[in-house]
C-alpha cells in the first residue's frame, strides 16, 4: 500500500469537524477496507492539538467558553506520518520467511515485538493521549489497548485479511487465523472480535476529550459524537456495547437534534450485551446506572447496578478486571452511600413514604447488588472486599425503613413472597449455602449474625427472581 491515493488526498486538508467526517464517510463505504493507520494518525493528530498541545489561538465559541480553532491537519504532516509507520513495518518483518497468506503464532508474536522494541522504555501507561498511532510515531508511547491496536493496523499494511483486534472490558489483544480463535487470551468471556470497521470504532470510542480532569475539548467531544453517530448509522455499532454506552454519555452532555436520547442508547448497549455476549459485560449496566444516578433516577439506578452485579457475580475476580473492580467499588462506597444521604434529608418523601428507603423493591435491589459482589468474591484468586466495604454497607443498609427490611422474610422462618416448593429447595441449597457461609464468615469481622442473615437472604432474593 504506497501513499495515499487520490481517494484519501482529496479531503485534505482538514479544516474543521465535518471534513474528519467526510474522510472517514468515504474510508468506511469504500469497497476496501478502512485505512487503519491513516485513521489514527488523524484522530491522534487532532486529539493531541485540542488537548494536549493546545497551541491553537482561540475563540470564543458557542457556549462562550474559549476554545481553540480546529486545528488544520495538512496532507503532508499525515503522509509523513503515515511512511514513517508503513516503512517500519516493512524493513522488519522479512515476509518470505512467512510464505502463508495466513497469519501465524510466530508471526503476530514477531510484529507485536517489533512494536514492543520501538516503544520508550518505561513510562506511565494509564495516561491518557496514548491510544492512537501518533502518540506511538511521535512519542514512541502506547498504552495497552494501542500495542494491540498498532499491531492490527501493522497486519493490514503487510495486506493481511486475519488479523483483528480483541477487546474485552479491561483488556485488548490480537486474535487471528481462521475463526479468529487463536489468539494468547484465554480467560476473557465473550470478547468483542472486530471487524475493521469496528477497529475505526474502537479509536472513535476510544478518543480522549479530557484537556485535564475537570475539563473536555468541546471540539474533540463533538468530533468523537459525529464519528459515533456515523458508524451507528451503518450498522458498525451493533455488536459494541461499549461504543453504544460511550455514545450514550455524548447525548446526555450533549443531545443531538433529532437523536433518540441516551436511554435508548443505553437500551440497545444492553439488547447487544444480551444479543452477541451471553449478558456477559458489566459495563451496559454501569452507563446506565450512572445515567440513572446522575438524573437522581435512583430507583431505576439500584436497578442497574442490581444488574451489573448479577452479571460480575459469575465471573472470578482476577487483578485484570482492576477497572471493573474500580466501577463496583465507586458504586458501593461513593454513588450509594451519596444516594442515602440524599434520600435520607428528603423530608417530604420520609413523611410520605415514597422514598426509596421505603420501597421493597429498591431494598431488594440493594440487597441483589452486594451479593452479587459478595459472590464475585467469592472463590476468587483476589479479595474484593475489604472494611471500607462493610462499613459502607453497614450505613446504607441502616437508611433503609425498617419496615422494608422486615418485608424480606428468611427463607423457612416464616411466609415468604415465592410459592411452597421454592422454599424447599431454598432450605437444602441454604445448607449449601450455609457452609459457604461460614468458610466466608471466618473471614470477615464484622457482625455475624447481621452478615449470615444478609447472605443468606440475598441468595433466596436472587434465586426468587431468577
Ligand atoms: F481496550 C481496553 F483495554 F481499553 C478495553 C476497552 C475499553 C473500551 C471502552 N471504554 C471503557 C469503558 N468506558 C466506560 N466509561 N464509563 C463506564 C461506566 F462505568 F459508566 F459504565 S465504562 C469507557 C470506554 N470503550 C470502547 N472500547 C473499549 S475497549
Amino acid at each position: 500500500m504506497a501513499g495515499f491515493r487520490e481517494r484519501e488526498k482529496q479531503y485534505f486538508p482538514l479544516q474543521k469537524i465535518q471534513d474528519v467526517v467526510d474522510l472517514f464517510k468515504d474510508q468506511l463505504t469504500t469497497p476496501d477496507e478502512p485505512n487503519l493507520a491513516l485513521l489514527s494518525i488523524v484522530l491522534g493528530l487532532i486529539e493531541n492539538t485540542l488537548t494536549v498541545n493546545r497551541a491553537l489561538p482561540n475563540h470564543i465559541d458557542s457556549s462562550q467558553s474559549l476554545e481553540p480553532i480546529f486545528p488544520v491537519v495538512e496532507l503532508s504532516i499525515v503522509e509523513a506520518l503515515y511512511t514513517k509507520f508503513v516503512t517500519q513495518i516493512k524493513r522488519s518483518v522479512d515476509l518470505t520467511k512467512f510464505p502463508d497468506g495466513n497469519a501465524t503464532r510466530e508471526l503476530v508474536k514477531f510484529v507485536s515485538d517489533v512494536v514492543w522494541s520501538s516503544l520508550m522504555r518505561s513510562y506511565y501507561k494509564d495516561k491518557a493521549h496514548l491510544q492512537s498511532l501518533y502518540s506511538y510515531l511521535t512519542g514512541n508511547k502506547l498504552d495497552c489497548f494501542g500495542v494491540a491496536f498498532a499491531v492490527v493496523a501493522a497486519f493490514q499494511v503487510l495486506e493481511y485479511k486475519d488479523v483483528h483486534l480483541a477487546l474485552s472490558e479491561d483488556h485488548a489483544w490480537v486474535v487471528f487465523g481462521e475463526d479468529l480463535k487463536d489468539s494468547a487470551e484465554v480467560t476473557w468471556h465473550e470478547p468483542v472480535i472486530c471487524t475493521r470497521q469496528m477497529e475505526v470504532a474502537s479509536i472513535v470510542s476510544g478518543i480522549n476529550p479530557s484537556i485535564n480532569a475537570t475539563t473536555d475539548s468541546v471540539e474533540m467531544a463533538s468530533l468523537q459524537q459525529d464519528l459515533l453517530w456515523l458508524l451507528h448509522d451503518l450498522g458498525h455499532l451493533e455488536k459494541y456495547p461499549m461504543a453504544l454506552g460511550n455514545l450514550g454519555d455524548l447525548e446526555e452532555i450533549s443531545p443531538t437534534p433529532g437523536r433518540p436520547p441516551p436511554l435508548d442508547l443505553f437500551e440497545e448497549s444492553i439488547e447487544a450485551n444480551k444479543k452477541y455476549y451471553n449478558n456477559r459485560h458489566v459495563y451496559p449496566y454501569t452507563y446506565l446506572g450512572a445515567y440513572q444516578y446522575r438524573n437522581m433516577n435512583y430507583k431505576e439506578a439500584l436497578q442497574a447496578w442490581a444488574d451489573a452485579a448479577s452479571v460480575v457475580k459469575t465471573y472470578n475476580y482476577n487483578r485484570q478486571d482492576e477497572e471493573i473492580y474500580k466501577e463496583f467499588l465507586e458504586i458501593a462506597n461513593d454513588l450509594i452511600p451519596q444516594m442515602m444521604k440524599s434520600v435520607a434529608s428528603d423530608n417530604a418523601a420520609r413523611i410520605h413514604h415514597t422514598s426509596i428507603l421505603y420501597n421493597p423493591d429498591c431494598y431488594s435491589n440493594f440487597l441483589r447488588f452486594y451479593d452479587g459482589i459478595c459472590e464475585w468474591e467469592e472463590d476468587s484468586p483476589n479479595p474484593v472486599l475489604h472494611i471500607t466495604w462493610a462499613n459502607q454497607l453497614a450505613f446504607s443498609l441502616s437508611k433503609f425503613d425498617c419496615s422494608v427490611r422486615k418485608l424480606i422474610a428468611l427463607p423457612g422462618t416464616g411466609e415468604s413472597s415465592s410459592s411452597s416448593e421454592e422454599d424447599s429447595e431454598e432450605d437444602e441449597e441454604d445448607e449449601v449455602n450455609h457452609n459457604k457461609d461460614n468458610k466466608k464468615d471466618d473471614k470477615e469481622n464484622i457482625t455475624q449474625t447481621d452478615d449470615n442473615k444478609i447472605e443468606k437472604v440475598v441468595k433466596a432474593r436472587g434465586r426468587r427472581r431468577k
